[in-house]
């Protein structure tokens, strides 16, 4: 069986292991077990009909004295590119548009709060090619583009917070950013957080269409609780996790391109290990399928010239400061996954370990000033 048609790890646990074992495989593997989200009716029967994924889940919190819960319903959408990858832009955009629109409008029914696209959503993921055009052209002004202008109207229309993936084109320069750009339920832009960590592996070649990030570690205050978004490649760099969860981030979202050859066994960790290390929610999102392009590129790596990257998995799915986490989505299916979960879980939890106050801060901090020095001599103890 290929990469690109297995369907998911649970589903295999599920059809393999023997039923009296299955719940304490499950529990070992993905924690306390999350409870399914009962969805409406119209909801399930539009995503058949669309084909698309629809799962959903609810993680729940303590009841507390003095606080009420704050419940709120997250969902993550994975997408397959709609058209082939030569097809005019605009066309692709807008195949992509109304994709994402028909999808958004489940989410709406599922009563979703927070929705987040994957990485750069509007375009196929074409930095494999090291060509400049047509994929540029793909980038748009984060404020006053095409795609945040449809963004907008989805957020005003259903009372959503639409965290939107894009490759941005900003000002006089035209300087070519990877950045997630925050709309608020009110439809305003509420701000922008930049990719501040460019990979230089295999296909992913990103560094040279745009530059590290400059947005610092922003966190976004809306109503459905703080949020923040850690795009793809930051997501393996704990101290980037970290910095948002140190400005108050509640939930993180990591919007990503990824593919099975090089990350997949990384995938069901990171994000969760994010989430118990900081007290906080985090959303990992991939794309889904195998883009084919028209020039061939190589991987510098002796093997032969290639027309595509390999199987996006896909398999988006929330985890919380518990350390449990949601199913995935499926690895070939474009999906929505909609997660209830109770915001007071993460001081609950911060209650029980205490990351927050047991880290040694100070402590890091000086030593890693001195780390990154020229003149850094380790602390090494030498027989
Ligand atoms: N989009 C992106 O940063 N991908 C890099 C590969 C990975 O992080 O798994």
């Amino acid at each position: 069986m290929s990469a690109c048609e297995f369907e998911s790890l649970e589903k295999s646990l599920e059809s393999h292991v023997p039923e009296v074992e299955l719940s304490e495989v499950k529990r070992i593997l993905f924690g306390k077990e999350t409870q399914k989200l009962d969805l409406p009716a119209c909801a399930v029967s539009a995503a058949a009909e669309r084909d698309f994924e629809l799962k959903g889940y609810r993680f729940e919190a303590a009841q507390e004295q003095l606080r009420p819960p704050r419940r709120i319903r997250v969902g993550l959408i994975q997408n397959h590119v709609v058209l082939p990858t030569d097809a005019p832009i605009l066309d692709q955009v807008n195949a992509i548009h109304s994709r994402i629109g028909e999808m958004v409008e489940v989410a709406a029914m599922c009563g979703v709060n927070i929705v987040c696209f994957q990485e750069t959503w509007t375009m196929p993921f074409a930095f494999c090619t090291r060509e400049k055009e047509p994929w540029t052209e793909f980038a748009e002004s984060a404020e006053e583009g095409n795609t945040t202008r449809f963004c907008q109207e989805l957020a005003k229309k259903y009372n959503m917070i639409v965290v939107s993936p894009i490759l941005e084109r900003e000002g006089l320069h035209s300087t070519l950013w990877n950045t997630a750009v925050v709309i608020s339920n009110s439809g305003n832009v509420l701000g922008k957080s930049r990719k501040n960590h460019i990979p230089r592996i295999g296909d992913f070649n990103e560094s040279t269409y745009y530059m590290e990030g400059d947005t610092g570690h922003t966190v976004f205050q809306t109503q459905f609780g703080n949020i923040a978004v850690n795009i793809c490649y930051g997501r393996h760099h704990p101290l980037n996790w970290f910095m948002y969860s140190m400005n108050g981030a509640e939930i993180i979202f990591n919007p990503s391109a990824t593919v099975g050859a090089l990350s997949e066994p990384m995938w069901s960790i990171e994000a969760r290990n994010a989430a118990i290390a900081n007290h906080c929610f985090t959303c990992a999102i991939n794309r889904v399928g195998t883009e084919h392009f028209k020039s061939e590129f190589t991987s510098g790596d002796g093997r032969k010239a290639h027309h595509d990257f390999g199987h996006f998995y896909g398999s988006s799915y929330v985890a919380a400061p518990d350390g449990s986490r949601t199913p995935g989505l499926s690895r070939t299916r474009d999906g929505l996954l909609v997660v209830e979960l109770d915001l007071n879980l993460n001081r609950q939890i911060s209650d029980k370990w205490s990351f927050k106050m047991t880290g040694r801060y100070s402590e890091y901090a000086e030593e890693l000033t001195k780390a990154v020095r020229h003149d850094f001599k380790p602390n090494i103890v030498k027989e």
